[in-house]
């Protein structure tokens, strides 16, 4: 068996989005999700010069082979780029594999061990009012997990908070859009969003929190202890994760459980905070983090230290990445969380897909491989568009992290 051709396909149904399919010469043919927000088209490069042209030939079904090949081989190994392509190979492989199998991907992971995967969606709202109105949205859609991001008063476009409600869309803008940080400001209003939400709503919901790299340890620490009281489900990204020892500090002084790791690419970047326990949920992803193949390393080194899976799940990461992650979240015995932020009408159109939600889970369907598919031809229609992540500074002018 032989792969004849390796494509990308760019599309921009609402956001922009690529893609990979792999053809065989059997009329098998798999898709991976390669995109990578507002770094799109270095990304298309990597695969079409550097990454198809080797794979012609080769045969689909060497799929560790094929990875140890792209990650080795390269020499120049990691980075968002890099692993980006390797994903996009790999989760088209496992599609084939699967299919060849007639089953369906999560079968050949090992099986079932749940039936359905939690889900958490995204409530935001410009003030504490208008988010726990948004809050109360998803309770009455059956979310059992909801995490919550509030506008700061004095904080020009505070993180997470979108226009639309359900359609939150970060890279919003043709050029980057410029947003506002104050740590002050922010502490002081945090805690108050969740006091009033437990108020409102008991503790019978999961809720979540995502502080998007914005803290100093001290400030993280801080934070998590003031947050005790209404028992997080997580904190996330609290503090940037390149100094992975950062972390010491922040677990010195608080018990709310901390999540990190959308922007890793291998085990290496979850290697210490794993080992030293200073993490409770992973969020490495299919598309960031190298397809299944590695995926499935990160959570069985989490496994040895109980630390549960989280994979992130915003509507950067394209139906292809969400169906496969579905599969991996039915499998892994270390299951925590999938983070759901909805697609738009249009994406869900050209990535026909068979999960679905229902009482605040989602489903991966029965079908042969990963479920998800593309159609070309509306693809087509929606040519690429660039768009930026905002960036983010503090009063002064000097720049922080977004
Ligand atoms: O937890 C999350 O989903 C966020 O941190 C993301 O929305 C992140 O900002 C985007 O994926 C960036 O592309
Ligand atoms: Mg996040």
């Amino acid at each position: 068996m032989k792969i004849t051709a390796a494509r990308v396909i760019v599309t921009c149904p609402g956001r922009n989005f690529v893609t990979l399919k792999i053809e065989t010469d059997q009329g098998v043919y798999g898709i991976g999700d390669a995109t990578l927000n507002g770094r799109e088209l270095p990304v298309v490069s990597y695969l079409e010069d550097h990454v198809a042209p080797c794979l012609i030939g080769m045969d689909p079904r060497r799929i560790e082979d094929i990875w140890q090949y792209l990650y080795r081989g390269a020499y120049w190994r990691r980075g968002p780029v890099t692993m980006r392509a390797i994903a996009a190979v790999d989760v088209a492989l496992w599609d084939i594999k699967a299919k060849m199998a007639g089953m369906p991907l999560y079968q050949l992971l090992g099986g079932r061990s749940r039936e359905g995967v939690m889900v958490y969606g995204h409530a935001n709202g410009s003030d504490i009012a208008e988010t726990v109105d948004a809050v109360g949205q998803y309770i009455d859609m059956g979310y059992k997990a909801i995490r919550a991001q509030t506008g700061v008063p004095g904080i020009k476009d505070a993180y997470g908070v979108g226009r639309g409600k359900l359609y939150y869309e970060p890279a919003d803008a043709a050029l980057p859009s410029v947003t506002g940080w104050d740590t002050r400001k922010s502490l002081n209003y945090v805690p108050k969003l969740f006091e009033k939400l437990r108020a409102t709503y008991g503790f019978d919901h999961h809720l979540l929190h995502d502080g998007h790299h914005r803290y100093t340890p001290q400030e993280a620490a801080n934070l998590g202890k003031m947050l005790e009281p209404y028992q997080l489900f997580w904190l996330e990204d609290v503090t940037p994760a390149e100094n992975q020892e950062a972390f010491k500090l922040i677990r010195q002084h608080t018990v709310t459980p901390l999540a990190v790791g959308e922007i890793f690419n291998t085990i290496w970047d979850a290697k210490d905070l794993i080992q030293n326990q200073l993490i409770d949920y992973i969020r490495a992803t299919i598309v960031g983090a190298g397809g299944v193949t590695h995926l499935r390393r990160i959570a069985d080194l989490a496994s040895l230290y109980q630390i549960r899976t989280g994979c992130h799940g915003a509507t950067d990461l394209s139906p292809v990445t969400m169906g496969t992650a579905l599969h991996f979240d039915t499998w892994v015995p270390n299951f925590g969380i999938q983070e759901y932020m909805r697609h738009s009408e249009e994406t869900d159109a050209v990535f026909p897909h068979d999960y679905h939600f229902a009482d605040g889970e989602l489903f991966c369907g029965e079908t042969p491989g990963h479920g998800v598919d593309i159609d070309e031809a509306l693809a087509a229609k929606y040519p690429y568009k660039p768009a930026y992540l905002p960036v983010a500074r503090l009063e002064d002018g000097t720049m922080w992290n977004w």
